[in-house]
């Protein structure tokens, strides 16, 4: 077990991390989550020792890590896939760390079989991709064999094969009851890995709870309701009752209505009154993003000078900090994440209820792990070919092609597009525009 008390960083008058308590326990997936710039990599150096807090302490299993006994065997890491000594080759890098750590050779090369490096085993790691440099990161990690684990951003680079094979490799991990700690930006990726999630925002703890308590305590619950497409007046029909008994109606992307106030047998009994007839009548619940960005969106440091001009960030006096959101609450003034796009979040499963090729194969869950330390079959050709989980991607059963508006209307709150040009360009004018330049430096 990991166990942060009161764990503070300061570089100079930059407080990084600011009295931090949380405990990353065993036989679970833990995400680490965060804005930028909000401290995830800091509070993992000093886990790992490699810097000292300014105040408060980290110990694994007890021990603060300068202080674990071999610790190598213990706690494996990923942080930084880039540092490599770019001129050895990918075995020998290993080799380098195992015998270091008085780890056998052969543990090298079953390890390169985890993470389906064994082709390019006498490669110099300088030609690797991003993709691959991550994957000997995760090689190097799992060398001791480490009962605890921490990846900063693992599934950088990855294409999507290699992200599934990191969930795997996660949740199997974590499933043999190893403390598996995981910081990633990618919500979506999360919300299939993780079980427990630690978020943080300006250095500071927002929030330590399971994936679903998040969402639920940082969303509110919804209906989305339907109506025939044919007959607009039954929608209007419907959201005036809705409305009058009480419920908050909001227009979805596809037409449909997302209704919040009224549990679903009071919605189906007020469209009976009303003679409207519906095509759908579901139970919802936001997405892991939409939760995440509900809770860290006053803590934000570094935001797009396009969000500012359309308006998603309500303008604060030069120098003046945002509030710190409060967990469970909005952040008043806030852009609000828009309402899930047509067939976007309607069917995401729920963690822990993943399609069933999604589950890990195996130990590792990846093919082609050698036989060892982990007891995984040996021999599958490919490692990088994990099978895609059956239902990924299904399309929305309900999904109707929703009537065309005449001009495309931005939903409300959602990012303005940049308008399109009037006319043709002229011929000496750039073909595309950057539009994370300033306009006079395009
Ligand atoms: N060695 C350092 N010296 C000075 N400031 C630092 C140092 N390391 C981190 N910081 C600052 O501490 C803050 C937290 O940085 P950190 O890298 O931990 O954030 P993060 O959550 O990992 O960000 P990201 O998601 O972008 O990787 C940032 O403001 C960063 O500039």
């Amino acid at each position: 077990m990991i166990e942060a008390v009161g764990l503070t960083k300061r570089y100079g008058d930059k407080t990084a991390v600011h009295n931090l308590s949380f405990q990353v326990r065993p036989g679970a997936v833990t995400g680490f989550l965060g804005p930028n710039g909000s401290g995830k990599s800091t509070t993992m150096r000093m886990i790992l020792g490699l810097d000292i807090p300014t105040a408060g302490s980290v110990t694994i299993g007890g021990y603060p890590y300068r202080k674990l006994p071999n610790a190598a065997r213990q706690v494996g890491a990923l942080l930084d896939a880039k540092a490599v000594h770019g001129g050895r080759h990918a075995r020998n890098h290993l080799l380098c760390l195992a015998q270091l750590s008085g780890i056998p050779a052969r543990r090298v090369d079953e390890v390169l079989g985890v993470v389906g490096l064994q082709e390019v085993a006498r490669k110099r790691s300088k030609g690797f991709s991003l993709g691959m440099g991550q994957r000997l990161g995760i090689a190097a990690a799992l060398l001791g064999d480490p009962q605890v684990l921490l990846f900063d951003e693992p599934v950088n680079g990855l294409d999507p094969e290699g992200i599934l094979w990191v969930r795997n490799l996660m949740k199997a991990l974590a499933a043999e009851g190893r403390t598996v700690f995981v910081s990633s930006h990618l919500m979506s990726e999360m919300a299939l890995t993780a079980d427990h999630l630690i978020v943080i925002g300006r250095g500071q703890l927002l929030s330590d709870m399971s994936v679903t308590d998040f969402i639920s305590a940082n969303s509110a619950d919804f209906a989305r309701v339907r109506t025939p497409d044919t007959e607009p007046q039954l929608r209007e029909k419907l959201t005036s009752a809705l409305t009058e008994a009480g419920g908050h109606v909001l227009p979805e992307q596809d037409g449909a209505l997302r209704v919040t106030g009224l549990p679903l047998p009071r919605i189906s009994d007020l469209a009976h009154e009303a003679d409207v007839r519906l095509w759908e009548l579901s139970p919802h619940q936001a997405s892991l993003e939409e939760a995440y960005m509900r809770m860290t969106q006053g803590a934000v440091d570094y935001r797009s000078t396009i969000d500012q001009k359309a308006g998603l960030q309500q303008p604060l006096p030069p120098g003046a900090q945002p509030p710190m959101p409060v967990p469970g609450q909005g952040q008043p003034g806030w852009y609000a994440p828009p309402p899930p796009q047509q067939g976007g979040q309607a069917f995401t499963m729920p963690p822990g209820q993943q399609a069933p090729g999604g589950a890990p194969a195996g130990p590792y869950g990846g093919q082609g792990a050698p036989a060892g330390a982990y007891g995984a079959p040996a021999g599958a050709p490919n490692p990088y070919s994990a099978p895609a989980a059956p239902g990924a991607g299904q399309p929305n059963p309900y999904a109707q092609p929703a009537p065309q508006p005449p001009q495309a209307q931005p939903a409300a709150g959602a990012p303005a597009q940049p308008a399109a040009p009037a006319a043709e360009p002229a011929p000496s004018a750039p073909v595309s525009a950057d539009p994370t330049k300033p306009e006079d430096a395009r």
